[in-house]
C-alpha cells in the first residue's frame, strides 16, 4: 500500500429528500489518477465537494493530506486545486494576469510566482498567448490554463469535475497526456467523467457510483475481471465445427458465447488464442479470424448497471 491521500469513511450526504451520497468509503494513494464513474444524479459532483470542504457531511468522515477540510479549509485549499467542469476565470484579464491573480491569493511570493507561471504556461502550451484576454480563449484553452493554475499553486492532489467536457477529440487527448504526466510526476489526481474510454486511458483506479454508493471499486482490468469474467476479450470465426463445444473446459475461458453463424465472442482471464486456434482446428473447424482486446469499461460499465438492475 502506498501513502494514503485522500480517505473517506462512511461519508454521507442526505438532503431534505434525496440522499445523495451514501457510506463511502475510499482510500485513493499519492500518485494515482483516481475515476469517479456512474450515471447523472449517482452522486459524483456531491462526493467532490465533501472532499473539498465545500459541503457539510451529514455523517463519516474524510480526510484530504491527514487534513478535515470543513475544519482545516485554508490547508486543505492550498494543497489541493480544483477543476470544475466550467473553469472560471476573469476574461477582461490576459492568461498571465489571471495566474498572477491566483499566485497572489496563494501568497505566493512574487519573484517565485513569475517563475512558476512561465513554467506552467509553456507546459500547458499557451505561452505564446500569455498576453491575450481570456475572453478570447477557446474551451480547450481554458481547461488548459486551468491545468496551470494548478501548476502554478504547484498542488499536491487535483480535482477535476469532467475536465474533457465539451473538448474536440485531439484536445481531449492533449489534456489526457497532460494528467498523465502530472500523475507520474507524483501529484494525485481524481477526476469524474461520463467519457469511459477517456478514464480508461489514464486512470490508475476507478470507483463506479450508484445511487450514492460505490458499487464497484478497483483497476479496470479487475473489474472486468469481476463483471465480465475476464480482462480478454477473444473473438473467433470458424466455420465446419461446434466452436462453444470444442471450447469445453478449456482453462482461462469464463464465458463463450454465440456472436453470429460461425462467430464467437470468449472472455477470458489470459491470452487464450494459441489454445483456442488448436481446439478449433482440431475439431475439424476452418479458421477465419481470431482476434483479441482488452475489455473496455464501457462493458464493464453497462453490465454492471444491468446486473445491478437486474438484482433490484
Ligand atoms: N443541493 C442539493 N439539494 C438537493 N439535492 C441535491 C443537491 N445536490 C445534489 N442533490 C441530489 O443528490 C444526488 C446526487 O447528485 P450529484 O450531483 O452528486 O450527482 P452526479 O453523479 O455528480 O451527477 P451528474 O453526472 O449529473 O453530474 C442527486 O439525486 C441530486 O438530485
Amino acid at each position: 500500500m502506498g501513502e494514503a491521500v485522500i480517505e473517506a469513511n462512511g461519508l454521507t450526504k442526505r438532503y431534505d429528500r434525496a440522499i445523495a451520497v451514501e457510506g463511502l468509503d475510499l482510500t485513493i494513494e499519492r500518485g494515482e489518477v483516481f475515476g469517479l464513474l456512474g450515471p447523472n444524479g449517482a452522486g459524483k459532483t456531491t462526493t467532490i465537494l465533501l472532499l473539498l470542504g465545500l459541503t457539510e457531511p451529514t455523517a463519516g468522515t474524510v480526510r484530504v493530506l491527514g487534513f478535515d477540510p470543513l475544519r482545516d479549509p485554508l490547508a486543505v485549499k492550498r494543497r489541493v486545486g480544483y477543476l470544475p467542469d466550467a473553469v472560471g476565470f476573469y476574461d477582461t484579464m490576459t492568461a498571465r494576469e489571471n495566474l498572477s491573480y491566483t499566485a497572489r491569493l496563494g501568497g505566493i511570493a512574487r519573484a517565485e510566482a513569475a517563475m512558476r507561471i512561465d513554467d506552467a504556461l509553456q507546459r500547458v502550451r499557451l505561452a505564446d498567448v500569455a498576453e491575450r484576454r481570456v475572453a478570447t480563449f477557446s474551451r480547450g484553452m481554458r481547461q488548459r490554463l486551468g491545468i496551470a493554475d494548478l501548476l502554478v499553486k504547484a498542488c499536491e492532489v487535483a480535482i477535476l469535475d469532467e475536465p474533457t467536457s465539451g473538448l474536440d477529440p485531439q484536445s481531449t487527448q492533449e489534456l489526457l497526456d497532460l494528467i498523465g504526466k502530472l500523475s507520474r510526476e507524483g501529484m494525485t489526481i481524481v477526476l469524474s467523467s461520463h467519457l469511459l474510454g477517456m478514464v480508461q486511458t489514464v486512470c490508475t483506479r476507478v470507483a463506479l457510483f450508484h445511487r450514492g454508493k460505490v458499487g464497484l471499486v478497483g483497476r479496470v482490468s479487475d473489474l472486468a475481471a469481476k463483471v465480465l469474467g475476464g480482462a480478454f476479450v477473444v473473438e473467433i470465426e470458424a466455420d465446419g465445427c461446434d466452436i462453444v463445444a470444442a471450447l469445453d473446459g478449456l482453462d482461462g475461458v469464463t464465458r463463450a458465447t454465440v456472436a453470429g453463424s460461425g462467430l464467437v465472442r470468449i472472455d477470458a482471464t489470459r491470452d487464450v488464442r494459441g489454445d483456442v486456434a488448436r481446439r478449433v482446428v482440431a475439431s475439424g473447424g476452418d479458421l477465419k479470424r481470431l482476434s483479441m482486446d482488452r475489455s473496455s469499461l464501457d462493458e464493464v460499465y453497462v453490465n454492471y448497471f444491468e446486473q445491478v438492475a437486474h438484482a433490484a
